[in-house]
């Protein structure tokens, strides 16, 4: 059985949670007294081991054109279409060019204001070809989420310290494990915390993730206080000179209260010791659940000072068209994007490149 099939495996064995999920629905289960699996991995030890430099099997921006195929089939070849099959550019042609745009989960506002910039654009340069359209929309797109990117912060000195937040299966362990393995193959030493004790097969899985990546892990029992198991990543961050500690918080949503002052907890925590951290709050959503994202999002930043989004399965949803809406609407910079089950599929985000990579033949 493969590592993924086994994280999988073990995820299901996991007893049902009462907990806002990624897609925004309640489970309405009770709360397990203890999960199937206990605190112990149940993998054997050879499922693990120091950071394996994944072949490189491509090229960086064939990978990422590869990944948004789903998307690019439901818009581009959409738009394609539409561009060959126009013989003016009327109101027609621009209705039917926002249609495509809300249906791949761009948002109306989004998709409206778009298609009014390319609408002036089009004038403007006096257009008058369909096929010189083509080239604009991506021009118009890029502009649309401009400043919508940003690169890690880092701290000036000592460890950066990176919190993760995000609801249940939105692929926050998985992250938290590709974030890892980035760092050491940098050769950064790295701490994992994990503070989300809500489940003890959350921490497992963790734990295969951190021993893969050849990660150190601070956990404690499934139910621990959150503040404890950060306050023990501290110190051995401090111990061990550590260049990075990545801290998995708090996966559900019970209450808002509740997420509140469980993260403020983690953060007064780690300030005790970093005055000036956490130098990133992330915030993992996932490109799949469309635009649910956006209202995750929305509450999380109510509920903590959220300094970036990591967008997971791009490659899993046709309706990319939503890493469009979140960086218009959210007013966070995207900071990486999921590409994949891969260890290096954990990518910067860059908007241009987004759009290029959509919109190139
Ligand atoms: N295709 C694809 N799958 C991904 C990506 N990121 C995560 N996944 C998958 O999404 C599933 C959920 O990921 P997890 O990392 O376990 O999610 P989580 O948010 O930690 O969820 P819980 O452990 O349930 O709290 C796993 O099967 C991952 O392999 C991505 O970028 N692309």
């Amino acid at each position: 059985m493969g590592f993924f099939e086994k994280l999988r495996k073990n995820k299901r064995a996991g007893a049902p949670e009462e907990e806002l999920t990624a897609r925004g629905e309640h489970t309405g289960e009770n709360l397990p007294a203890e999960t199937a699996n206990g605190s112990e991995s149940p993998f054997e030890a050879s499922n693990v081991g120091p950071p394996p430099a994944e072949p490189v099997k491509e090229g960086f921006f064939a990978r990422l054109k590869k990944s948004l195929a789903k998307t690019r089939q439901n818009i581009t070849e959409k738009v394609e279409r539409l561009i060959k099959t126009s013989r003016r550019i009327d109101d027609e042609f621009f209705e039917e060019l926002e249609e495509i745009l809300i249906q791949a989960d761009v948002g109306v506002s989004t998709a409206m204001e778009l298609i009014d910039n390319l609408r002036r654009a089009v004038k403007q340069k006096k257009i008058t070809e369909v096929d010189e359209v083509r080239g604009l929309i991506k021009q118009e797109v890029v502009s649309i989420m401009e400043g919508s990117d940003a690169p890690l912060n880092k701290a000036p000195e000592g460890p950066t310290v990176i919190m993760v937040v995000g609801v249940n299966g939105v692929g926050k362990t998985t992250t938290i494990g590709k974030l890892a393995y980035r760092f050491k193959r940098e050769g950064k030493k790295v701490i994992i915390a994990a503070a989300d004790t809500f489940r003890a097969a959350a921490i497992d899985q963790l734990q295969i993730w951190a021993e893969r990546v050849g990660a150190d892990l601070i956990k404690h029992q499934e139910g621990a206080d959150p503040g404890a198991v950060v306050f023990d990543a501290v110190n051995a961050a401090q111990a061990r000179r550590a260049d990075v500690l990545i801290v998995d918080t708090a996966g559900r949503l019970h209450t808002k209260t509740n997420l509140m002052e469980e993260i403020a907890k983690v953060k007064r925590v780690i300030q005790r010791t970093y005055a000036d951290a956490p130098h990133e709050v992330l915030l993992v959503l996932d490109a799949t659940t469309g635009q649910n994202a956006i209202s995750q999002a929305n509450l999380f930043k109510q509920v903590t000072g959220v300094t970036g989004i990591v967008l997971t399965k791009l490659d899993g949803t046709a309706k990319g068209g939503i890493v469009i809406a979140i960086a218009k609407e959210l007013d966070i910079p995207v900071k990486l994007v999921g590409i994949g089950e891969g260890l290096e599929d954990l990518r910067d985000f860059s908007a241009e490149e987004f759009a290029e990579a959509l919109f190139s033949d």
